[in-house]
């Protein structure tokens, strides 16, 4: 029985990767259309999904938020599809514990006419995916022309104090990858309550043929440029999660996130996942292994939540 076991030996894994950090997916429904969307490793490409009746209820999500809590995790982040379309999220969010650092990943359609109430209901912060300044250049990526409503969105929240805010760029070679000093430029004038957020490519989905040119060299793309921060910077500092570097660069404060084919990111994964429909997710790239924690009260969430850790292993692994 889990019960037997202390907080600190359900959330460690058999590769000592103690779980802190728990991204839970509110909703599978997003108003986007990326073309390369990840979907939290939910399924189909493209957010097709907007199922509501499989969903897990806000009272579920709470219940799991406090037994987390319990457990010892320090932050939560909420993500979907687009979690801003949940109706019942400032519940979701006030239900949790203050103690926790809460932030929300959000493509920013909506977050202008929210941000004030998001912080009024207690998130810390917010992550902003914004790809492109260039208005054709985000419609080809995302399927909407709502560049403007992002831009709006990401004064409002630091208007509203939900720093730092990060902006997520998504480098796709040929399509964004002329625009990295107009974020830093962006970035820099905002100061370090904004952090732009440098991220590679997941080459996980069913690419398209016109998606070709920008999927192939991406990696190197992205570690070049990392190369490039590294060298222009004045400060290096190292997150525990994922062994992320965090460069400044002339005064704009750039985080780089490269996945893909990397150990070293693997082996400092300290996150699990809770799918909309209520899966408890050991690895974002791996299927198959999940534990569901739906129906499930108290003691059997803490046994579910002990059995998908002890599924989680690293994706990448150093040979
Ligand atoms: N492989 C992998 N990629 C991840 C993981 N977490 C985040 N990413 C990548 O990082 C991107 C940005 O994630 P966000 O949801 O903004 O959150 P974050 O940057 O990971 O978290 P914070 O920095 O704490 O806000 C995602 O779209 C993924 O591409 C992970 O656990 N595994
Ligand atoms: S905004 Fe996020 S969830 Fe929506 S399609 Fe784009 S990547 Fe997917
Ligand atoms: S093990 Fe690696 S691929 Fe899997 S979720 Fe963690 S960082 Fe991502």
């Amino acid at each position: 029985m889990t019960t037997e076991k202390n907080a600190s030996d359900i959330l460690t894994d058999t590769y000592n990767r103690k779980i802190s950090n728990i991204r839970i997916a509110v909703t599978s429904a997003c108003d986007l259309r990326c073309i390369y969307c990840h979907r939290e490793g939910e399924g189909d490409n493209g957010c097709t999904r907007d199922d509501h009746a499989s969903q897990m209820t806000k009272e579920e999500i709470s219940e799991l938020i406090g037994v987390f809590a319990e457990l010892g995790v320090k932050t939560i982040k909420l993500t979907g599809g687009e979690p801003l379309l949940r109706p019942d999220l400032l519940d979701i969010i006030r239900s949790i514990p203050p103690h926790i650092e809460s932030s929300l990943t959000t493509n920013g359609t909506h977050l202008a006419k929210l941000a004030k109430e998001l912080k009024d209901a207690g998130l810390s912060r917010v992550n902003v995916s914004l790809d492109t300044m260039n208005r054709d250049t985000y419609i080809k990526i995302t399927g909407k022309d709502r560049l403007k409503d992002v831009l709006d969105g990401i004064d409002a929240a630091l208007a509203a104090g939900l720093t730092p805010v990060k902006l997520n760029m998504v480098v796709l070679k040929g399509m964004n990858d002329n625009e990295i000093d107009d974020f830093l430029a962006f970035v820099r004038a905002r100061g370090e309550n904004l952090i732009l957020q440098i991220i590679e490519l997941m080459d996980i989905n069913g690419w398209t043929d016109d998606m070709d040119p920008a999927v192939h060299g991406n990696a190197q793309l992205v570690a070049d440029l990392e190369k490039e921060f590294a060298k222009h910077s004045s400060r290096v500092t190292t997150r525990h999660m994922h062994h992320r570097r965090k460069y400044l660069v002339d005064g704009a404060l750039v985080e780089v996130v490269r996945p893909m084919h990397n150990p070293e990111f693997c082996a400092n994964c300290n996150r699990l996942r809770v799918t909309s429909d209520g899966l408890l997710k050991p690895c974002l790239l791996k299927t198959g292994n999940e534990v569901s924690v739906k129906g499930l009260h108290g003691d059997e969430l803490k046994s579910a939540i002990a059995a998908a850790v002890k599924n989680r292993s690293p994706y990448f692994f150093a040979e």
